[in-house]
């Protein structure tokens, strides 16, 4: 045998001694663990399989042997964190191109810059994996839209930035909440990518064929949010200091706070997952000892009774090595009550903790002759009947999830928009009509929120009309509040009531004139969108017949049936005045409330003689959002949709000309990008 042969002879034979040292080493182990746990092996013959997968039945204390260096309580807690500020910068739009078409022998190209791609939302989608707020950045910034190219050429819209937060967490803006997600899978739209800029194809126009304007893309929406985790674990250990809290968290989950023979050992709440076969999952938080006055804000005091109220079910842990354990349960409800009277009634279970201390079997008889409750001995520090504990916690779990489902019951409902003869109803849907099909096409989007709305035609709807809900109210409050101007009136030349399909723009025209603040009254309208399929009348027309009916005299009132739109309402009236030469330089015009702010901006720019002495009011009926639906003009998702749209006319007519530009302010474009994600779609 050469030397080389000789060398590996010997490697092979050293590595099959370190196999065999490592096996051996394996086995001791297992005989170990066998010992303590009740077998590895035997679980495989016995039908007693465990139900849970914790991977620490072994005591608790055996761990601290390890190597490892223990954590400090501060670095612990680091592992569970129950609020955050973010600060949130939603991508920009992509700017718009200025180019023009180029080809051999055609020297006159027309404008093909292409429109910028839009930013990217930042949006907070609830994770139920994720179960603290640890893992939740300080500061997001979304992806920028691209830019618009040559030849048409749109650029690309950037996709969404996700942060991943728990079941429960509490959205908040200046100590307002905005969100409060409490659904596996539920986003929130937290900031809201910059619309891409337009390329100057868009400026092409039959009196600019060379357009040479491109706009930069919007900023996106930049906010600060603070995020709150509403529900903290399900269950929470309480107990006074030292009863063995931490001690058991560790011997039923994953978690490692800090154990130690002294008193507040734990500083911070931790939180355990206790893991089930099923792949179920409880949060159990280990909360800081209380003492007797933690009411009174006397130990750790009251910061961690607060704890305690956000946990769905409470384990009371006792210390039954200690004379007349039953004292300590009821100073502890005592506490919980004081409190927040009520808390120690949560569903509950009494854990008996250090079993293996000698008087403590004695002092549980005696316990449970005190208490009508259930109550689980155990040894936190032996693992003995951690089993129960476990199997108890998750029938505790089973019974806040029924009560969680029963409770809501509303939330289960799917919304939807039922469109018939040109009316729109909000629907709502229970679970149990996904299968209703007699004979109807029923199609619900379950993920409504980001998907937009469904359509559903010809079923028995009328039992599933209902209200909408808060949020639409809200943000449908705050975008009629942005386009009502609410100018208060001065005496004017003339009054101009725009036609429409509301007559109480009518009636609101004639009383301003009987209440003498112009000399004339002037109806401007032929038939409109509105108007088309429901009148046969110009809209002038049907409003005249209101005024006369309300005493306005014929002779004041001038009329105009040819305007088929605001532009043309403000472009006429002027013809008609001018031509009965009738003085105009202060006016009042009228229309619904939430076009006022449309009609003043496209007063502005269509009212040909705009010197320094032109004085104009936009008024409308005296209603707020909650009296303007009715039978003739529609429901408030009809309002909704009508006020997206017009929001959508301030925002792009400028560029047509149409109107003068109007500053929206955020408040508005947040309530706009709100609605249509709800579904509404601007008419
Ligand atoms: N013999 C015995 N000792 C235990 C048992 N459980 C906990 N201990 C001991 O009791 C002491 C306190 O345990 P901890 O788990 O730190 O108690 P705690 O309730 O978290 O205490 P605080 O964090 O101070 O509120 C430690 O020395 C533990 O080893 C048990 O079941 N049997
Ligand atoms: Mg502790």
């Amino acid at each position: 045998m050469n030397h080389f042969a000789m060398l590996t002879t010997f490697a092979k034979v050293q590595t099959r001694i370190r196999l065999v040292q490592e096996m051996i080493r394996i086995f001791a182990n297992v005989k170990l663990t066998n010992k303590l746990t009740g077998s590895w092996l035997a679980t495989r013959e016995t039908p007693l399989i465990r139900t849970v997968a914790t991977s620490c039945l072994v005591c608790a204390k055996s761990r601290e042997i390890s190597q490892k260096k223990e954590l400090s309580e501060k670095k612990l807690t680091r592992h569970f964190v129950d609020h955050r500020n973010v600060k949130l910068q939603a991508g920009a739009g992509g700017k718009g191109a200025c180019t023009f078409h180029s080809e051999p022998r055609k020297e006159w190209g027309g404008p093909d810059g292409g429109n910028g791609g839009d930013g990217g939302n930042i949006i907070i989608k609830v994770d139920r994996q994720v179960k603290s707020l640890a893992q939740v950045d300080p500061v997001y910034k979304g992806e920028d839209g691209d830019s618009g190219g040559s030849k048409n050429c749109y650029g690309r819209n950037a996709g969404s930035t996700y942060i991943a937060v728990p079941l429960g967490t509490v959205v908040k803006e200046q100590g307002n909440t905005v969100a409060d997600l409490s659904q596996h899978g539920q986003e929130y739209v937290a900031a809201f990518g910059g619309a891409g800029g337009k390329g100057n194809r868009f400026f092409l126009s039959n009196e600019n064929r060379a357009p040479m304007t491109a706009t930069p893309g919007e900023r996106g929406q930049e906010r600060v949010l603070h995020l709150e985790l509403r529900t903290m674990a399900h269950a929470g250990l309480v107990g006074f200091p030292n009863a063995g809290k931490s001690s058991l968290l560790r011997a039923i989950s994953n978690a490692r706070p800090a154990v130690a023979a002294y008193p507040f050992t734990t500083l911070n709440p931790h939180v355990g997952i206790v893991k089930y076969r099923d792949h179920e999952q409880v949060a159990v938080a280990d909360i800081p000892g209380i003492i007797r006055g933690a009411h009174l804000n006397r130990g750790l005091g009251i910061s961690f009774l607060r704890h305690i109220e956000r946990c769905r079910f409470l384990l009371f842990v006792l210390d039954l090595s200690t004379p007349e354990p039953w004292t300590q349960l009821q100073y502890l409800r005592y506490e919980l009550d004081q409190y927040e009277s009520g808390l120690s009634l949560r569903p509950h279970a009494i854990v008996a903790n250090k079993m293996d201390l000698p008087g403590s079997k004695a002092n549980l008889e005696a316990l449970r002759s005190h208490v009508d409750h259930r109550v689980i001995p155990v040894s936190a520090l032996t693992g003995q009947n951690t089993e129960e504990l476990i199997l108890h916690l998750r029938e505790l779990y089973d019974g806040y999830l029924q009560t969680e489902i029963q409770g809501s019951g509303e939330d289960k409902l799917i919304r939807c928009f039922l469109v018939k003869k040109n009316c729109v109803f909000e629907l709502a849907f229970d679970l149990c009509c996904w299968d209703h099909t007699d004979g109807c096409l029923l199609c619900v989007v379950a993920d409504w929120t980001s998907k937009g709305c469904a359509y559903c035609w010809d079923t028995c709807w009328c039992q599933h009309v209902r209200r909408m809900d808060n949020e639409s109210d809200k943000w449908a409050g705050v975008l009629w509040e942005y386009l009502c101007l609410h100018q208060p009136l001065e005496k004017s030349d003339v009054i101009i009531g725009l036609g429409c399909h509301d007559v109480r723009v009518a009636e609101r025209s004639a009383a301003l004139f009987l209440e003498g603040w112009a000399p004339w009254l002037l109806f401007t309208g032929y038939l409109g969108k509105q108007t088309a399929d429901v009148w046969t009348r110009p809209e002038a027309d049907v409003f005249l017949d209101v005024a006369l009916k309300m005493g306005v005299p014929r002779e004041n009132i001038l009329l105009e049936t040819k305007a088929t739109n605001t532009g043309e309402n403000i472009c006429f009236s002027y013809r008609i005045l001018k031509e009965n030469n009738i003085p105009a330089r202060k006016l009042i015009l009228v229309q619904q409330p939430f076009m006022e702010r449309r009609v003043f901006a496209t007063f502005l720019r269509q009212w040909p003689d705009q010197g320094d002495n032109m004085h104009t009011i936009v008024t409308s009926p005296e209603i707020g959002i909650s009296g303007y639906p009715n039978p003739t003009v529609g429901t408030t998702a009809d309002l909704i949709m009508r006020m997206l749209g017009v929001l959508e006319r301030i925002r792009d007519y400028p560029q047509k000309g149409f109107q003068v530009e109007q500053e929206i302010t955020h408040s508005a474009l947040t309530a706009y990008h709100w609605l249509l994600q709800a579904g509404y779609i601007p008419k």
